[in-house]
């Protein structure tokens, strides 16, 4: 069942074109050029509760406005959202209550107190009882393997630590949605695996409706069944991650491993080259002239090894975020 349903949903933002120097701002104090950017331009989706989806595009694309929308932190221009129960920007206390948003750039935590203290703090704030809060703290201490940390301040902890502190702080109330917006930013792979196995177990002990974005493919493969990619404010795909290559069907990878170096132009003819030091190559080949370009490298190149294969799901959605219809609602696939 839709737990979350998003509807032709906008938001613009206006604002004023500064001129730079002195003679720039002078004339600024008389003059000023208005502009509008629509970071995000009627968008539409439903995601059903307990499922983690997704949520990429490149740079500016529209992803935290939307999940800013969705957390009730911005109102939009125009369309509809509903969460549950609640419209997230009315900020009814009990929307409130069920749900979290933790950015990787921000942080919720006192610096300079250990993070007990500020995890206390939200155990007030969502008025949780004793029990369940020892209880919880207990339970995602000993997940995330902090116990001896709780009572570090929070300036002395590590980048990955402070970060499963700041996941603690926004999971004590046991929110029902969780939007994560870039949770492993800046952590070493061990700190990210640990942070995915984390979040998977928590979703499937809790059922936990989680809305993630991530810049790390392998943050969106290992947690996510589905995507919705966004780019300049249009959806441009929403459906399975194992559906995104269907997408780029007709493009194929050939790897080869060559005896002798063979210049670079004289590969072009096959495709688009993707890596190449000479003896290793990676080209990009049209699915309909496989056949023929397979035959005529094997012929006339001194090749090692050949292999073929799909696109890596990370360059199809690289080719994605540039894709650019719009998915009409619900359509799931390009
Ligand atoms: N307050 C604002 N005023 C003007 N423009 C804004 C404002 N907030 C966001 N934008 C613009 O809206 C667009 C979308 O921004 P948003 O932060 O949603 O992108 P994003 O997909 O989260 O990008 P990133 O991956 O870089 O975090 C950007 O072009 C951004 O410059």
């Amino acid at each position: 069942m839709a737990l979350i349903k998003v509807d032709n949903l906008s938001r613009s933002f206006s604002y004023y074109k500064k001129e730079t120097g002195l003679k720039g701002s002078i004339r600024n104090m008389f003059k000023r050029e208005r502009l509008v950017k629509e970071a995000v331009k009627n968008i539409s989706f439903q995601i059903d509760e307990g499922e983690i989806v997704g949520f990429l595009g490149p740079n500016g694309a529209g992803k935290t406005t939307t999940l800013k929308m969705l957390s009730g932190i911005l109102y939009p221009t125009s369309g509809s959202a509903t969460i549950g129960a609640y419209i997230p920007w009315e900020r009814k206390k009990a929307f409130k209550k069920n749900f979290s948003i933790i950015m990787g750039q921000k942080n919720q935590l006192w610096w300079d107190l250990p993070a007990n203290e500020s995890l206390y703090l939200n155990k007030c704030i969502y008025e949780i009882n004793d029990k369940d809060y020892k209880e919880i703290i207990n339970e995602l201490a000993d997940l995330m393997d902090v116990q001896d940390k709780l009572k570090v301040q929070v300036r002395r902890l590590s980048l990955g630590e402070r970060m499963k502190m700041e996941i603690m702080a926004a999971l004590i109330h046991k929110p029902k949605i969780l939007f994560l917006d870039e949770p492993t930013i800046g952590l070493d792979i061990i700190s990210q695996k640990k942070i995915r196995e984390f979040l998977k177990r928590y979703n499937e002990a809790y059922k936990t409706t989680i809305i993630l974005t991530s810049h790390y493919m392998n943050d969106i493969e290992d947690l996510c069944k589905r995507a919705i990619i966004i780019n300049q404010g249009n959806i441009t795909f929403d459906g399975q991650l194992s559906t995104v290559n269907d997408v780029f069907g007709s493009k194929k990878m050939i790897k080869l491993l060559l005896s002798e170096s063979v210049d670079r132009a004289s590969l072009e003819q096959y495709g688009d080259i993707k890596e190449y030091d000479g003896y290793k190559v990676i080209i990009e080949v049209d699915k309909e002239h496989m056949k023929a370009h397979s035959k005529s490298i094997l012929d006339r190149l001194p090749v090692i090894d050949f292999n073929m294969e799909d696109i890596p799901i990370e360059e199809g959605i690289r080719l994605l975020y540039h894709h650019g219809d719009t998915l009409e609602k619900g359509k799931e696939g390009v």
